[in-house]
């Protein structure tokens, strides 16, 4: 299993700008390759600039975006015209700007129950990939400054489910539900981004990439890429506590 491959930058801005990079040459290259680039996007506050970046002229004009097929590694358990919905942060800051044709767009159908929109979740994937593994070209991934990582929660039982599926997940403390990948299927991506910001989540990222192994306080330990790389684009703040 790889280490990870750590870019820290000296601002947040910098860190998108590295990651916004490596996005479009992972997707011309898998492109190039196989015909099409399948990502499973983060959602949450911080990966926002990394979108809006990606939909500006000096970005989106490097890649031939109907070839890229769109997914989510999480999403909030909202209605789809909710603030809270990763799909529609997205959809404001990539999909519209891009116009992204909706056939390349799959995300959570949260008018249904917990349960079945993510069974119904796990079928489209695997509808996509047909007879083929489902593994993802690339999965953009946040971290929580509680070390979560998709809707991968401390404390909830997803984080020892064992499947290649999409789970949902009740979070007690917000008595709320979200919708997630599990990390074996994260795990099975070619490539892994985590783009990680500020202060607040140095000691976050130095428990998940240096502590000790304690999934259930920090389960974005769990991500460990099967046979892909997993990359961290940091700005410095962030990294500032990484005991080297
Ligand atoms: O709730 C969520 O949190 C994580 C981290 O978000 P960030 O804004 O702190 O980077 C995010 O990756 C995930 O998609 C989202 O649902």
């Amino acid at each position: 299993m790889s280490q990870p491959i750590l870019h820290v930058s000296k601002t947040a801005d910098l860190a998108v700008l590295e990651l916004a990079e490596f996005f479009i040459r992972t997707a011309k290259e898998t492109i190039a390759k196989t015909g099409r680039f399948s990502v499973a996007l983060s959602g949450g506050s911080s990966p926002k600039k990394l979108y809006e970046l990606l939909a500006s002229p000096e970005f989106s004009s490097q890649l031939d975006w109907d070839k890229v097929d769109f997914f989510f590694g999480d999403e909030r358990y909202v209605p789809s015209d909710d603030p809270d919905s990763n799909a529609l942060m997205v959809k404001k800051a990539l999909f519209d700007p891009l116009h992204i044709p909706a056939k390349n767009i799959f995300t959570v159908d949260t008018s249904l129950p917990p349960d079945e929109a993510a069974l119904k979740y796990t079928q489209a994937i695997q509808h996509r990939y047909q007879a083929e593994q489902v593994r993802f070209d690339l999965v953009l991934l946040g971290l929580g400054d509680n070390s979560h990582t998709a809707s991968l929660f401390p404390h909830t039982p997803v984080l020892h489910d064992t499947s290649v599926s999409v789970k949902a997940v009740f979070l007690e403390e917000q008595n709320v539900y979200r919708i997630t990948m599990t990390a074996p299927l994260i795990n099975l991506a070619h490539h892994l981004a985590f783009l990680v910001y500020g202060k607040g989540k140095a000691e976050a990222v130095d428990a998940v990439l240096n502590g000790a192994e304690d999934i259930e306080n920090h389960p974005a330990q769990l991500i460990r890429a099967a046979e892909g790389e997993v990359h961290w684009f940091l700005d410095e703040p962030a990294a500032s506590v990484l005991s080297v």
